[in-house]
């Protein structure tokens, strides 16, 4: 069965237009942050960016086909200030990563990738009534991007997530998550960031998606990245061999910023 879109020579990013018209877009995902073109802007530190995630907020882990992603309750989590006019609430978090350790960012910093990207996806749960209605709307979406470097210690937080991907090897398989994750161990110590105003980065590709990319990463091991890659994109009755089918890789390459505003909070 042949995927409508993915990471393939066959339906990768440079087909996603011919049947997903939003993603020839002006405004899209990810892109290079060309950091001599990030402007200052006060009013970024006047409204530090703030979050709160309780620690037992994860409830499942589910293998998308495309990666893994972990679906959160939002009630009681938050993000506001920095770039946010409103208060927006967590709904997922997901990975992307690269077939090698030298790709897999979606983002990139002046043209160098990391290892993997981690994204939290939050809703303006303020304005609209659901994350389907927020994810049509320019101010829908807020996602924080992570920078994940190999590191040579395993990422303890990352572990509990880690050591479920055994239980969703193939697509549809979810698992319950019900694990205390620290999330402050998924984000980097510095609040140093770029803003801008993109769109989500895997098809339909709505523009919908105000984005904070932080400039310090966090680190991962390299065995805990080949876990990721150990994930496959077909389901258990597909019948293949088993090198097909891996997840090898599923990040989207940048796109031109264009005439968008490029800003940057930090030191
Ligand atoms: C329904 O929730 C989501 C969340 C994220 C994405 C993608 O956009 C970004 S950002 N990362 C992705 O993988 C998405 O794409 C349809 C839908
Ligand atoms: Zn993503």
């Amino acid at each position: 069965m042949s995927l409508d879109w993915g990471y393939t020579d066959d339906n990768g990013p440079s087909t996603w237009a011919e049947k997903y018209p939003l993603a020839a877009g002006a405004r899209q995902s990810p892109v290079d942050i060309d950091t001599s073109k990030a402007t200052s802007d006060n009013s970024l530190v006047d409204r530090e960016i703030d979050w709160s995630y309780p620690s037992n907020c994860s409830y499942r882990i589910v293998n998308t086909g495309y990666g893994w992603r972990v679906d959160t309750y939002g009630d009681d989590t938050a993000l506001s200030g920095g770039p946010l006019s409103e208060v927006y609430k967590l709904e997922q978090f997901h990975c992307h990563w690269g077939a090698t350790n030298d790709e897999g960012s979606e983002h990139t910093v002046d043209g160098k990738s990391y290892a993997a990207e981690l994204h939290l996806v939050h809703w303006n749960s303020e304005k609209y009534s659901s994350f389907k209605e927020a994810a049509s709307q320019p101010d829908g979406l807020a996602v924080l991007g992570v920078f994940m470097e190999i590191g040579n210690a395993d990422n303890a937080e990352l572990e509990k997530i880690i050591s479920l991907i055994p239980k969703i090897i193939h697509k549809g398989q979810d698992s319950q998550a019900s694990f205390d994750l620290d999330f402050g161990s998924l984000l980097p110590e510095s609040k140093h960031y770029w803003t801008y105003l993109g769109s989500l980065t895997t098809p339909p590709c709505n523009e919908c998606v105000i984005w904070t990319v932080f400039k310090e990463p966090i680190t991962i091991s390299e065995r805990q990245l080949e876990v990721f890659r150990s994930l496959k994109s077909v389901g258990e009755e597909d019948a293949i061999e088993p090198e097909e089918g891996k997840l090898v890789k599923n990040y989207r390459p940048p796109l031109p910023l264009g005439n968008r505003v490029l800003r940057e909070c930090g030191p």
